[in-house]
């Protein structure tokens, strides 16, 4: 897991590093600044482009000097800067670096408070205005060249940060941010990047690494951690020479309607193909056919509506419901009913969660360990509007606590909140993926996971990484701009294999 930290706790690494290492803060920003060009150069090699940097007079400003130099070393002749004089302080770096500056050729303009905005015609734009030190919206002079910049057509990139970016906390509504193309981050993805708001001032972002001192960044017990492949390596578990379909637990997916049976099919098939010894599905008469033609390996349990199937629960290792499961009276009689006579963890989706919005208090009765796997409007109708993601987070922290239950919000980067009250984000998956089942799917595969004995977190985190996962193998190499759920639940057992090779 990668921890991810507040901006505060970024100071503290960073000043925790500079004391324990020993390096000087200005070694420091120099290794930033260096990390940085990597990338730059990597990203932009045409060396003939003109790149100006706008320096604030902190230390993102002090970093932006740096990077200026260091650009020009690496034969970046055209490199210029401009330095916004819009505060009398400077930062003890940002002095030391404009000296280091005065001492090579590169072209220095200051702009004064107040004065008029010189016209910009560069190729590259490098903002190196405000990083993690914001403390307030823009106002004045910042916001005023800040929108200015946003009117051009020039690349941006951002050093660490676009300015006017809030790294965490519930951005203000309106404030004014810098509209950037390629963000070069130190150390880590700041949380906000993680959340659909950062959109708007960010097409992307790569993570430079400083150095920071990763034992005291882990002992800050972050709440917000980010899923690596090595975490998933870690947590599958291999399987052994005598295991048996027993082994691997037996999954009940309760799913589909008459009109809605590809839920339910996407949903087993998934289920089946992530390993569940056996699996079994319980859906409407009419969907049988489907079934037994597509899933010979799924068994089925028939719901016909007014009479309850008889359902022997304690058969079954994990119960799903949801997926294409339609929100009538019947279908809300069989989830209360699960949710009564069913005492271990279940998996809640889709329909189900609609329904639980129309009659909350049934939440309540929610097996402890559940897991629950809204996309954001499906959260919001559970748990009421909310002004923006960060909002989100803080009710996913105390609901999932509250009610005992791991609650997985669907995004582009899905997060698993515990009852623990930690948040893992999840980074695997792609915009190829953005088509109807793929929801029913990840539902199929962290059923599977908990028939199969892993707990309700390991079954979150992987199910979240596994699915993104096998997307992106699907789609990345061919560039594809749709892959299709189905498609996805059969190719599972591929990136199974390669994540436990
Ligand atoms: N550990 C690291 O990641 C390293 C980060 N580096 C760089 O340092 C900046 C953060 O620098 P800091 O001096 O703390 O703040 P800024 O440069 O972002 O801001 C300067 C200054 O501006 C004032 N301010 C804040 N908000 C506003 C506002 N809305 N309007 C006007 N002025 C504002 C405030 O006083 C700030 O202190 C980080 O992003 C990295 O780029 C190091 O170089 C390497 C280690
Ligand atoms: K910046």
């Amino acid at each position: 897991m990668i921890p991810l930290l507040i901006s505060s706790q970024i100071r503290e690494a960073d000043a925790f590093t500079i004391e324990q290492e020993p390096v000087t803060s200005v070694d420091l920003m120099e290794r930033a600044s260096k990390a940085f060009v990597d990338i730059f150069i990597k990203e932009f090699p045409d060396q003939d482009k003109s790149i100006v940097v706008y320096c604030g007079t902190g230390n993102n400003g002090g970093d932006g000097l740096a990077i200026a130099r260091l650009l020009k070393r690496a034969h970046y002749p055209k490199v210029s800067v401009k330095i916004a004089r819009f505060s009398d302080k400077a930062s003890p770096d940002f002095k030391a670096n404009l000296e280091k500056l005065k001492h090579t050729r590169i072209k220095l303009l200051e702009i004064n408070a107040g004065a008029p905005l010189q016209e910009e015609s560069s190729d590259i734009i490098i903002d190196a205005l405000l990083g993690t030190g914001l403390n307030k919206p823009l106002q004045g002079d910042y916001a005023r060249l800040v929108d200015a910049l946003n009117q051009l057509n020039s690349t941006i990139v951002a050093v660490d940060v676009p300015t006017g970016f809030f790294t965490d906390g519930a951005p203000p509504a309106g404030a004014t941010v810098l509209k950037t193309g390629l963000v070069i981050t130190f150390q880590q993805p700041k949380i906000n990047f993680l959340l659909p708001e950062s959109a708007s001032c960010m097409d992307r972002f790569k993570v430079a690494d400083i150095g920071l001192n990763k034992s005291f960044i882990e002992s800050l017990d972050s709440p917000y951690q980010l899923i690596s492949k090595k975490d998933i390596r870690q947590l599958l578990k291999p399987r052994k020479s005598f295991d048996h379909k027993g082994t691997y637990g037996h999954a009940l997916i309760i799913a589909g309607q008459q009109l809605t049976m590809g839920a339910a099919l996407l949903c087993s098939s998934a289920c089946a193909h992530t390993g569940a010894g056996l699996t079994t599905a319980c859906i409407p008469e009419s969907g049988l056919t489907a079934l037994n033609t597509t899933l010979a390996e799924v068994m089925a349990i028939v719901r016909d509506g007014k009479n309850q199937p008889e359902i022997k629960w304690e058969k079954f290792n994990v119960v799903a419901a949801g997926p294409g499961l339609g929100t009538d009276a019947d279908s809300l009689a069989l989830l209360e009913k699960a949710f009564k006579e069913f005492n271990k963890p279940m998996v809640v989706d889709a329909d189900a969660l609609n329904m639980l919005a129309q009659k909350p208090e049934v939440l309540k009765n929610i097996p402890k360990g559940s897991i629950i796997t809204p996309h954001m409007k499906e959260f919001d109708r559970l748990f009421g509007e909310h002004q923006s993601w960060w909002q989100r987070l803080e009710t996913m922290r105390q609901k999932a606590n509250e009610l005992g239950i791991y609650i997985l919000l669907k995004n582009r980067y899905t997060i698993t909140g515990t009852p623990s009250g930690k948040l893992y984000f999840n980074a695997t998956g792609n915009p190829a993926m953005a088509s109807g089942g793929m929801g029913d799917v990840l539902t199929g595969v962290i059923a599977s996971l908990l028939a199969q004995k892993y707990t309700s977190g390991e079954a979150c985190i992987i199910g979240a990484y596994l699915h993104g996962k096998t997307g992106d193998e699907l789609a990345m190499p061919h560039l594809l701009n749709t892959v299709l759920a189905g498609q996805l639940a059969k190719h599972i057992p591929v990136t199974l294999a390669k994540l436990m090779s």
